[in-house]
C-alpha cells in the first residue's frame, strides 16, 4: 500500500446510495458518519449493532438483516465492507468491480479503491490524516494534534470568508481580498479573538474592493 500515491478528496454524499456490508463495531461508526453526510445508506448484516438498529428504526437507513447477496449491490453508488470475514470482502469487491463501483473494505487494504483517513472537525473545518495505509493508529494521533491547532478563531475566519465569497463577485480583486483576509492582519486578529479590530480592517478592505472592481 505504501507504493500507492493516493489522491485525497472530500466526497459530497448527500442523496448518494451507499451500501454498507456488516453491522458490527467498525460498521457502527461508519453508518453514523454516512447518515450524517446525508447518504442513502443500505446496511446488510445478520448481526446488527444497537446504534444501527436504532438508525433503522428511525428510518435513517435501510437495514437488511441477513448475509450479503450480490443483488444487494444493485443500484448502489459506493460500497463499504466491514465484516469479520475477508472472504466476504473478496466476494463483495468482485461484485462491486464488475459493476464499476468504488469500494472500501476495513480488513483487506489491497482490495480498497479508497481508504479512510482519520478525521476531526471544527465546524466547517476538517482535518484528515492518511498514512497511506501504514499506520492508522499514527493517523489518529496526528489528527488529534493537528486539530488542537484549529481554534474557534479559525472557524470564524472560515465563516467570514464563506460569507464574503457569496456576496462579492468572482475575480482577481476578490481573490486578493480573501487571501489578504486570511494571511494578513485581519485574519490574525480574528484568530486571536479580537473581533472589533478585525472587522475594522475587513471594512477598510471592502471599501478598497469597491474601488478596485
Ligand atoms: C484512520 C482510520 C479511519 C477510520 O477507520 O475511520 C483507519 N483506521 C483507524 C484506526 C485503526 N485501525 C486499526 C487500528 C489498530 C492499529 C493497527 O492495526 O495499525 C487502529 C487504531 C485505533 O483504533 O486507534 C486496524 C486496522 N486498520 C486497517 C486494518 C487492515 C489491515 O491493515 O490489514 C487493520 C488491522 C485489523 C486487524 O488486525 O484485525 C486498515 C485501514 N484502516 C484505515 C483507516 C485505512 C488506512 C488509513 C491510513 O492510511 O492511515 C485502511 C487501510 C482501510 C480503511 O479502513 O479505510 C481509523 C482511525 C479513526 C480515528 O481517528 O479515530
Ligand atoms: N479499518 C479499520 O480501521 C479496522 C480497525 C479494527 C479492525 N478492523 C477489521 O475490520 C473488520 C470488522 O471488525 P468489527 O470489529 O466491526 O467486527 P464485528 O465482529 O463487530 O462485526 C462483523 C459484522 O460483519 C457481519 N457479517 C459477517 N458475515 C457477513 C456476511 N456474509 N454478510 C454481511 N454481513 C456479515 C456480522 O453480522 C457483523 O455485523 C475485522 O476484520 C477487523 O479485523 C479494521
Amino acid at each position: 500500500m505504501s507504493a500507492h500515491v493516493d489522491f485525497p478528496v472530500c466526497l459530497r454524499l448527500a442523496g448518494k446510495r451507499v451500501l454498507l456490508v456488516g453491522a458490527g463495531t467498525i460498521a457502527d461508526e461508519r453508518s453514523q458518519q454516512l447518515v450524517e453526510a446525508g447518504a442513502r445508506v443500505r446496511v446488510v448484516a445478520p448481526v446488527v449493532s444497537p446504534r444501527i438498529q436504532r438508525l433503522a428504526e428511525a428510518g435513517r437507513l435501510e437495514l437488511i438483516e441477513r448475509v450479503w447477496r450480490p443483488e444487494d449491490t444493485l443500484e448502489q453508488q459506493l460500497v463499504f465492507v466491514a465484516t469479520d470475514d475477508p472472504e466476504v470482502s473478496r466476494a463483495v469487491a468482485a461484485e462491486a468491480r464488475a459493476r464499476g463501483l468504488w469500494l472500501n473494505t476495513a480488513d483487506v487494504p489491497e482490495l480498497c479503491d479508497f481508504t479512510l483517513p482519520s478525521v476531526g472537525r471544527r465546524g466547517p473545518l476538517v482535518v484528515a490524516v492518511s498514512t497511506s495505509g501504514l499506520a492508522p493508529a499514527l493517523a489518529r494521533v496526528l489528527r488529534q494534534q493537528f486539530l488542537e491547532q484549529v481554534t474557534p478563531g479559525h472557524v470564524r475566519l472560515a465563516r467570514l470568508s464563506g460569507w464574503l465569497r457569496k456576496r462579492l463577485p468572482r475575480g482577481a480583486a476578490r481573490m486578493r481580498l480573501l487571501k489578504h483576509l486570511v494571511e494578513g492582519e485581519a485574519g490574525a486578529l480574528l484568530v486571536r479573538g479580537e473581533r472589533r479590530a478585525a472587522w475594522a480592517r475587513v471594512r477598510a478592505a471592502l471599501e478598497t474592493f469597491g474601488e478596485t472592481t
